[in-house]
């Protein structure tokens, strides 16, 4: 699913209302609507206070809107309109009549106002900033913001939380909505998926406002949501008449005295995906304990004992996934150096040989285009030196990934893989995931698709959303805290399997933001 800027949207908007030959201010009904019946169908009339908290825009007027169906079902509403600004919008001003028209005066919140009182068991509508938001709120909306966060009452936001900008950090922690449920037009916006601004959105949910399809379809954008349905038209389904040369051969180097177990996790999650053969090169202490865990894999080792020190195979391996508990000792940094003076193999780059790399100078120069680097995010900082927030981050490893044509996948409660200018934004996986060695996993994952022929773009995506899965799959089992790197190894069949499992309505409902 695509995710558009704040500009797409009102193109989007504009579109639709010249094709459809409506008003903006039908359409702000019919979106008002689909929150009304949202609602409607929860609390069934319940008498439980509402109050609406309305800016002066579009978003404002959604909340004006419904504050009007609410009144005519009988609901027990209270209107604030937040006055942050005397250029109100037109549909505002349309719809503050026809709520006036109703018999409901609306009370004026300005500058020194004294804020209502709020009970826990209240619930508040934020419809004070939606996508329009483009400056910092005033202080004293700012403190009005800090009084419903501190109600402790359920907060429902239209469209977004107010004060979460669409591009942009939010000036504080505490200058903006934490909204439990955030109820969005047409498309998911980025922030709700950023670590920084992904906090003040508890859970999210998409309205259908029947904006013009085609004209969103038509459109590029710089980011998309990848769920189950982007990740299935990238499958590559076996051939009856293949044999193991058919899916490729993986090779995993890496390890150190004491860190043999990261190999032995990517190996198994090569082999997991797919990949028809999986070497591991190893220091020499690595042999035994590898050949023991796991037989389907194969074992090559370096002359050290404790660390790799040359890299060198006599075997052909149509990928490499390099790094994992490879450690960062100057024999290693050298050996990484000389293997890629020479290396024309396809790599995927994690753990300490994205250190190696981001501290020797030139190194990076020598990465084969379209190498996956898989960073969480102290690597990614030591690659890319400090960004001043989520969306300069992003700015930065798309600036990066450009320079070197290289993946970045940057590794977080919503993995964003990064090609070029576009960035792909994960929907699996879950809290229990920050645990050793899952990121190891996770990069034997993507070097076991890779070897099978997936692109490198379409391994990592791909790879990022089946180890989520798999991980989503076993915490029913374990909870999140028992959750380990071999519970997302023993469940990335089943995570394959849930691919072609047909989503039932009530189980389609689990699957929005979470
Ligand atoms: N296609 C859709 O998704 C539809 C969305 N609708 C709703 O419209 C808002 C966007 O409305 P807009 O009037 O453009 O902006 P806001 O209401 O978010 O902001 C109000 C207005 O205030 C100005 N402003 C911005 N920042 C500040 C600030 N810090 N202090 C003071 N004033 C500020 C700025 O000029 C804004 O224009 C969208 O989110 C939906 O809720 C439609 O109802 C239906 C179609
Ligand atoms: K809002």
């Amino acid at each position: 699913m695509k995710i558009f800027s704040g500009k797409q949207i009102y193109d989007a908007d504009k579109f639709t209302i010249e094709k459809q030959q409506i008003t903006s201010e039908q359409l702000m009904e019919r979106a008002a609507i689909q929150i009304f019946n949202w609602i409607h169908s929860r609390l069934q009339g319940a008498q439980i206070k509402i109050h609406l908290f309305c800016g002066i825009g579009n978003n404002g007027g959604d909340g004006l809107v419904l504050a009007r169906h609410l009144n005519e079902h009988g609901y027990n509403i209270d209107v604030h309109i937040v006055n942050y600004s005397d250029s109100r919008s037109e549909d505002f001003l349309i719809n503050l009549d026809r709520l006036k028209e109703k018999g409901i005066w609306p009370n004026f919140l300005n500058e020194d106002a004294t804020f209502p009182a709020i009970a826990q068991e209240d619930v508040v509508v934020d419809a004070i900033f939606g996508i329009g938001l483009n400056r910092a709120p005033d202080d004293w909306v700012q403190n009005l913001i800090v009084h419903l966060n501190n109600s402790q009452a359920f907060i429902l936001a239209i469209d977004m939380p107010s004060g979460v900008f669409m591009q942009d950090m939010v000036p504080s922690s505490e200058g903006a909505i934490r909204a439990n449920y955030v109820l969005t037009f047409q498309v998911p916006k980025l922030a709700f998926f950023l670590p920084q601004t992904g906090v003040f959105v508890e859970q999210w949910e998409i309205l259908d406002i029947g904006l013009d399809w085609e004209f969103l379809q038509g459109m590029e954008t710089d980011y998309e949501l990848i769920g189950k349905n982007e990740v299935l038209a990238m499958y590559r389904p076996r051939e009856k008449y293949s044999h193991k040369g058919t899916y490729g051969h993986a090779l995993i180097v890496g390890g150190s005295y004491g860190k043999i177990g990261a190999v032995t996790l990517a190996c198994k999650g090569s082999l997991l995906v797919g990949s028809g053969l999986v070497t591991a090169f190893v220091p020499k202490c690595g042999y035994l304990p590898l050949q023991s865990s796991f037989p389907e894999a194969m074992v090559l080792t370096d002359s050290a004992e404790e660390k790799i020190s040359n890299i060198d195979f006599s075997i052909s391996p149509n990928v490499i996934g390099m790094g994992v508990g490879i450690g960062t000792h100057p024999t290693t940094a050298q050996a990484l150096s000389n293997f890629l003076d020479n290396n024309t193999i396809p790599l995927v780059l994690d753990a300490d040989a994205l250190n190696i790399l981001s501290e020797t100078p030139g190194l990076l120069d020598k990465m084969p285009a379209q190498s996956v680097l898989t960073p969480h995010p102290k690597e990614l900082e030591r690659l890319l030196g400090k960004w001043e927030n989520d969306f300069d981050k992003l700015r930065k490893v798309k600036e990066f990934s450009q320079k070197y044509d290289c993946i970045v996948v940057i590794k977080g409660a919503h993995t964003i893989t990064v090609y070029g200018n576009r960035g792909y934004v994960n929907t699996s996986g879950n809290p229990g995931m920050a645990t050793g060695g899952s990121g190891d996993v996770l990069t034997g994952i993507i070097t076991g698709l890779r070897a099978q022929g997936y692109s490198a773009l379409h391994a990592a995506i791909f790879g990022v959303y089946l180890h989520g899965r798999a991980a989503d799959i076993a915490v029913g089992e374990t909870g999140f805290q028992a959750l380990i790197a071999s519970s997302i190894l023993d469940h990335i069949g089943k995570s394959y399997l849930d691919l072609f499992k047909v989503v039932e309505p009530e189980d389609a409902k689990e699957e929005k933001g979470k």
